[in-house]
């Protein structure tokens, strides 16, 4: 069966590291994947072209694909758009939302080659894997009420932080699936101390755990999370937890890896189609400079041959391929330690293309 693959540059460098993407779904072609290739318009360049994120013709062809590949979106040209719903970010979080994309999976795994780029020591990330499982169409980005409004002669600003029972069972199921195929241990993270929404979540965890024996479930406190995966990262194996916190910890955990730029993430619905996208942005602040790290966004692709394409062999392929280019010493500038030459976007790109025909 020919599967169809969306892609979605985006904003900022998105159409850059996607570009590099696009290159690697034809060497896949060329090596026998059965993949049609699509591309359409989200975030601000749909806005400037059809004033809207997320036109129902990309939406339609998202809807229509096994799999979406996703640059990044937004950045400061679309920042003064007042009405948040035309906001790039919003055309993202409705791809999400429309295709029921509610299990987000944030590997934060260090290739050993870039020990000295992480933000630790090395002693306290070698052999780091940690997968972010976060919930991503529900929570307080998706809570109502939500707006700003008069309230006793000044302006009050507020959303609403709402799970039901479903939706956390949903994810945590999700979350102790993966903790079963991986070191069965669960962090479940959140602040039930002080939310009453999260008391439910905690609760909801602590009702699935015991079909899932196998598996040991804790739980933590947010900011203690935060605290522990920048202090002993290792003592985590599988993290579940909501969409702000889960936004938030795993850009944290980025860093552990060497960089954001290094970090790839499947957003699956129930139905096992999914999108794939690295976890950062737009960085308008390098955008067309050719110094994005495009490996997060070929990683993106690795995760879409094996969760939603079924193609392990050649998922592996493209790891591999970015372990042996790691090897070799090439970095772009934002995993390269002291005194290391560094190579571009483009570059990096060649060199795991080339790496990736030789395994
Ligand atoms: N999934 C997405 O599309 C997504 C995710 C996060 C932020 N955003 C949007 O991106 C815009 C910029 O946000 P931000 O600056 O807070 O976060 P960002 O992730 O875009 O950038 C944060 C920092 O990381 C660096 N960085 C990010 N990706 C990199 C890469 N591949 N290679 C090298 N360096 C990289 C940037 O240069 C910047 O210094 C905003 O409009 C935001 O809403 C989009
Ligand atoms: C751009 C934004 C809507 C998005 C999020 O908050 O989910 C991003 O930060 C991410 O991590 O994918
Ligand atoms: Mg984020």
């Amino acid at each position: 069966m020919t599967h169809k693959v969306l892609l979605l540059p985006g904003d900022g460098i998105g159409p850059e590291i996607a570009a590099q993407a696009a290159r690697l779904l034809k060497a896949c072609q060329d090596a026998g994947l059965d993949i049609e290739v699509e591309e359409a318009l989200v975030g601000g360049a749909a806005y400037d072209a059809h004033g809207d994120p997320l036109p129902a013709e990309t939406l339609d062809k998202a809807k229509a694909a096994s799999a979406i590949l996703l640059g990044a979106v937004g950045g400061p040209k679309w920042d003064k758009i007042e009405d948040l719903a035309k906001r790039p970010e919003k055309g993202l979080l409705g791809l999400r939302k429309n295709l029921g994309l509610f299990g987000n999976l944030r590997p934060a795994m260090l290739y050993p080659q870039l020990a000295s780029a992480s933000s630790l020591k090395p002693e306290l990330v070698a052999g780091l894997d940690i997968m972010i499982v976060r919930e991503l169409t529900g929570g307080i980005y998706f809570g109502h009420p939500r707006g700003i409004e008069e309230r006793n002669g000044e302006r009050v600003g507020f959303n609403t932080y709402v799970y039901s029972e479903s939706e956390i069972e949903r994810i945590g199921r999700v979350a102790f699936e993966m903790a079963q195929k991986r070191g069965k241990k669960l962090c479940s993270v959140d602040k039930a101390n002080v939310l009453e929404v999260t008391i439910l979540w905690r609760e909801v965890m602590e009702r699935l755990a015991p079909e899932y024996p196998d598996v040991e479930l804790s739980h933590m406190y947010v900011d203690n999370a935060a605290m522990q995966l920048v202090r002993a990262p290792k003592q985590f194996d599988v993290v579940v937890t909501g969409n702000m916190f889960g936004d938030i910890l795993s850009d944290a955990a980025a860093m552990l890896t060497g960089s954001i730029g290094m970090l790839p993430s499947a957003s699956l619905n129930e139905s096992g189609q999914g999108m794939y996208e690295p976890c950062h942005g737009s960085a308008p602040d390098i955008a067309g400079q050719n110094m994005a790290n495009p490996l997060a966004m070929m990683l993106s692709v690795a995760m879409m041959l094996r969760y939603s394409l079924g193609e392990n062999a050649m998922a592996e392929r493209i790891e591999a391929a970015v372990g042996s280019v790691l090897d070799d010493g090439l970095r772009t500038a934002d995993i390269a330690s002291e005194g290391m030459q560094t190579i571009g976007t483009d570059a990096m790109g060649d060199a795991v293309l080339a790496a990736f025909a030789k395994q």
